[in-house]
């Protein structure tokens, strides 16, 4: 009789595949060879993760995402590069010179009494304390998130992520909502030199202000932004009747949410709308801001969100649509969540499925009690009622039917 077939005797085989990269189910190891333009780049360096990592309202946060990342074999599957280290001239792209200047004059000191009208001046005060290094930060953080957008623009691949960025409230003169740069701006300014339409979709619990109020005169990038909106939350804007203005009317979609949604409402919902995007608008390119606060367990205590239920929204516009993606971490409070989260969400774009086990490493006990990947909704009144989803979607559907598609 044949000898049985011995699957080990044989060598590793480089597959080729046509573009999905399967994983095996222990460490995330890469099965298939994906060639690299469809591949993933992933910006980082460890001046990068230091620096974010003394961010005071979230310590160690970027060092948790990279070395959960690390820990489930994602690196092997992406092309990893450093960022690039922006010059004053990268950030007047968009900033001024005045506030571009400040934060280098700040760089050095801590949260002292001097300048203080000078920073008042800028938004440095309470919500953006002078963190030490500041201009560093900024000019990294920046600089991760233009060399993941230069390497869509130059195609070394059709997806590029920088978690270490997504800062979504600074304003072109002054800090806003702890973000000291909008480096979500500078990159879509870059995505432009070569992409005719860009499409922003802002996942964060807060409205996306800053980069709103940078394209809202323009029909080139398209701002949709999910968020809650309610009497007294940050930043306050964000309504559904905040469109956009003269040529870039109609060109700023808001969908403004209540506390509790969970999973599968907020799902249809950002299909209902990111599908009419789609189809009237036909952008060439997309950014995503993929904040975490929206999780079950957030201290924000708003949305009841689980990172399956934002990978499914991910992989809706991502993988559907096969567009050349810029994805931005954002917002995040509970740092272990906020990991499991862009951990999930880095797999959904390679095509990979974790274990459920957190995998053991530097962190580990972070990830206590249970060590597991996915986090639980927890059991609150959901405000967002079948009616208020249906008008909120009527509305901007009426506004949608304004644009053809460019
Ligand atoms: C200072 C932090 C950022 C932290 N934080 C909470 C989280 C947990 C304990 C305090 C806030 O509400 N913040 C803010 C304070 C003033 C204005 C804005 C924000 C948050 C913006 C944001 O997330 N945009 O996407
Ligand atoms: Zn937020």
């Amino acid at each position: 009789p044949l000898k049985p077939f011995n699957r080990q005797a044989l060598p590793r085989l480089k597959r080729r595949s046509f573009g999905a990269t399967r994983c095996d189910s222990t460490t995330g190891d890469k099965i298939n060879q994906v060639s690299s333009s469809s591949g993933v780049v992933y910006v980082h360096s460890e001046q990068l993760i230091r620096l974010c990592d003394t961010l005071l309202k979230v310590p160690k946060r970027a060092g948790m995402v990279h070395s959960l990342l690390e820990a489930y074999g994602l690196l092997q599957n992406m092309t990893v590069l450093p960022p690039h280290r922006t010059t004053k001239e990268d950030l007047t792209v968009f900033h001024s010179q005045d506030f571009v200047d400040c934060l280098e004059r700040l760089n050095q000191e801590d949260d002292s009494e001097k300048n203080e009208e000078l920073k008042q001046q800028f938004g440095l005060g309470y919500d953006c304390p002078t963190i030490p290094h500041v201009f560093d930060f900024v000019c990294l953080a920046a600089g991760a998130t233009l060399r993941a957008a230069q390497a869509l623009v130059n195609g070394e691949s059709r997806v590029a992520i920088n978690w270490c960025g997504g800062w979504h409230h600074a304003k072109r003169d002054e800090a806003s909502g702890f973000c000291y740069v909008n480096d979500v701006v500078l990159g879509i300014l870059k995505l432009r030199e070569k992409f005719d339409r860009v499409l922003y979709l802002d996942l964060d619990l807060h409205h996306g202000d800053g980069v709103e109020d940078a394209f809202c005169y323009t029909p080139k990038v398209l701002t949709c932004s999910f968020h809650k909106y309610c009497p007294g939350f940050f930043p306050g804007t964000g309504s559904v009747d905040d469109v956009g203005i003269g040529k870039g009317k109609f060109y700023s979609v808001n969908v403004p949410l209540k506390d509790g949604i969970q999973d599968n409402q907020y799902f249809s919902v950002f299909c209902r709308v990111v599908d009419q995007l789609k189809q009237c608008y036909n952008p060439s390119a997309i950014v995503v801001q993929c904040g975490a606060d929206t999780l079950a367990d957030d201290p924000m205590q708003s949305f009841n969100m689980t990172p399956t239920g934002l990978a499914r929204c991910l992989h809706h516009v991502v993988s559907a649509w096969q567009l050349p993606t810029l994805l931005l971490g954002g917002g995040g409070y509970r740092l272990a969540n906020t990991a499991r989260c862009w951990a999930n969400l880095t797999a959904t774009v390679l095509g990979c499925r974790l274990p459920a086990e957190i995998p053991e490493h530097e962190h580990f006990l972070e990830y206590g009690p249970d060590y597991q990947l996915d986090v639980s909704p927890t059991h609150r009144p959901n405000l967002n009622t079948d009616e208020y989803i249906e008008k909120t979607i009527a509305a901007i559907t009426e506004n949608l039917e304004k644009i053809s598609d460019g």
